[in-house]
């Protein structure tokens, strides 16, 4: 008699799985490697930006009040003292009825306290000497960037956990990070099985197929900012495959295994699970597709029993395995992020589970839709290159009709919620 499995609810079992999280350690890499990595400590300023007073105009410093009765009608007349570009110091006072050509970025000379733009003056000459006429008031602080009006020294400006885009780069560049803190990727070990599991480069055989769920799950772990380590594809043997799982396991921080979960008469995970002595968290999830998705522990470490099927493979994946190195890089906010959309057109299927349908989010004339993709069975692959979400039609309904409110995981998303 097969095994009757008893399926459990999607969060559920992702707080069985979240329970076993663990965190990284922190490793230093050099500032041009650190885009697409995680913050593996606050980065907090340093010192007040901009650090200096600073032009934020090419034109001249002066002192407001010299302006005081300027018009056009009465243009007063400044004397032009010196000039300053970025990265220059003034090295004198700046004295009433005086004036410094300054540039953009260049700090203001002490004494002045605003700065007129070049366009909106008249540079003469009289006997000799520069001078400007201004023909309007200029006030106290106009044009000059102020200290820390960027941001104040101690903003803590990207916790801990923070993905490293183009702009944390450059908040880096501007504390002087030469080296980064950053989260230790996980390493997640890969174990594809299948008799009928061909390598990417062998040319198609009756009843064989390419394994394709190593290289998406690899991708995936990549996208989560894991590291992936590929320990092979393997017959349905159990033997080679306890051996290639029990060695394995203890060379990374979690193990994937693909496909031999469900209850065929090759599925040999469930006893691979048994002869290791890990305990099986859950081994059937309220959810289509995906429902096989097995988890088991083995001295605090997990073991992902993802289906052989690839779209099953893949939300295994994104439901579960992703909050794990998520949480391993320090992420305040390791679930995947959702928003909701309207459904661009009809999901008539019903079904008792919930579902996770591959979808497109689309923007439309301010609206966000969210279209399903392709042919919603567990074992197609073609849906899956277009899918930037998971549309999650909670189970129990008669199916679901254009226009309607639903939930869409983001899939490319880098923030994630808790
Ligand atoms: N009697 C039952 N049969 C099945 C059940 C069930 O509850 N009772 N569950 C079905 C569901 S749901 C799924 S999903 C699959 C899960 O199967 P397994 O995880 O055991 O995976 P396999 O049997 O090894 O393979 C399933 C399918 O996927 C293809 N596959 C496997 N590995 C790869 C790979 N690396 N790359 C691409 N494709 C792969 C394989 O050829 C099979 O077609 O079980 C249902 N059956
Ligand atoms: O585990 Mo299956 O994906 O529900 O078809
Ligand atoms: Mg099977």
């Amino acid at each position: 008699m097969v095994e009757k499995r008893k399926p459990i609810k999607v969060d559920e079992a992702i707080k069985r799985v979240m329970a076993y999280q663990k965190s990284g350690s922190i490793e230093f890499l050099p500032i041009e490697e650190s885009f697409g990595r995680f913050l593996g400590d606050d980065l907090i300023a340093t010192h007040d930006v901009p650090f200096f007073n600073r032009s934020p105009y090419d034109g001249f410093a002066i002192i407001a009040a010299d302006t005081e009765h300027a018009s056009s009608t009465n243009p007063v007349q400044l004397e032009v003292v010196g000039e300053i570009g970025a990265g220059s110091v003034f090295p004198y006072m700046l004295q009433p009825g005086q004036a410094v050509r300054i540039m953009t970025g260049a700090a203001i000379p002490q004494g002045a306290d605003a700065v007129i733009m070049l366009e909106l003056v008249c540079e003469i000459e009289t006997d000799g000497k520069p001078f400007i006429q201004v023909r309007r008031k200029v006030k106290s602080g106009d044009n000059i960037s102020l200290i820390g009006e960027d941001t104040k020294k101690g903003t803590v400006l990207a916790p801990k956990g923070t993905y490293i885009n183009p702009g944390v780069v450059a908040l880096l560049a501007t504390f002087g990070y030469k080296q980064v803190p950053v989260s230790t990727k996980p390493a997640i070990g890969i174990i594809a099985t299948g008799s009928e599991l061909l390598k990417v480069d062998e040319p198609l055989q009756p009843g064989k197929i390419r394994n394709s769920n190593t290289y998406m799950v690899a991708a995936q772990i990549e996208r989560a900012g894991g590291k992936p380590v590929n320990f092979g594809q393997f017959n349905d043997d159990f033997d080679t495959c306890f051996r290639q799982v029990a060695d394995a396991l203890n060379k990374v921080d979690f193990l994937i295994t693909t496909g031999g979960v469900s209850v065929g008469d090759y599925d040999y995970l469930p006893a691979i699970y048994q002869k290791l002595g890990a305990e099986v968290l859950f081994n059937k999830v309220g959810m289509r597709p995906g429902s096989v998705t097995t988890v088991a522990v083995k001295d605090g470490k997990l073991l992902f029993g993802l289906s052989g099927n690839p779209s099953a493979c893949y939300v295994g994946f994104e439901l579960f395995t992703r909050p794990m190195i998520r949480a391993y890089l320090h992420c305040v906010n390791p679930i995947v992020k959702k928003t909701t959309a309207t459904l661009g057109s009809d999901f008539p299927k019903p079904n008792p589970f919930d579902r996770f349908v591959r979808g497109r989010l689309s923007f439309e004339n301010g609206k966000i839709i969210a279209y399903p993709i392709g042919l919603d069975k567990s074992n197609v692959v073609s849906s899956l290159a277009e899918a930037n979400v998971l549309i999650n039609l909670p189970g129990g309904t008669r199916g679901f009709t254009k226009g309607m409110e639903v939930s869409c995981l983001l899939l490319e998303d880098q923030e994630g919620e808790s």
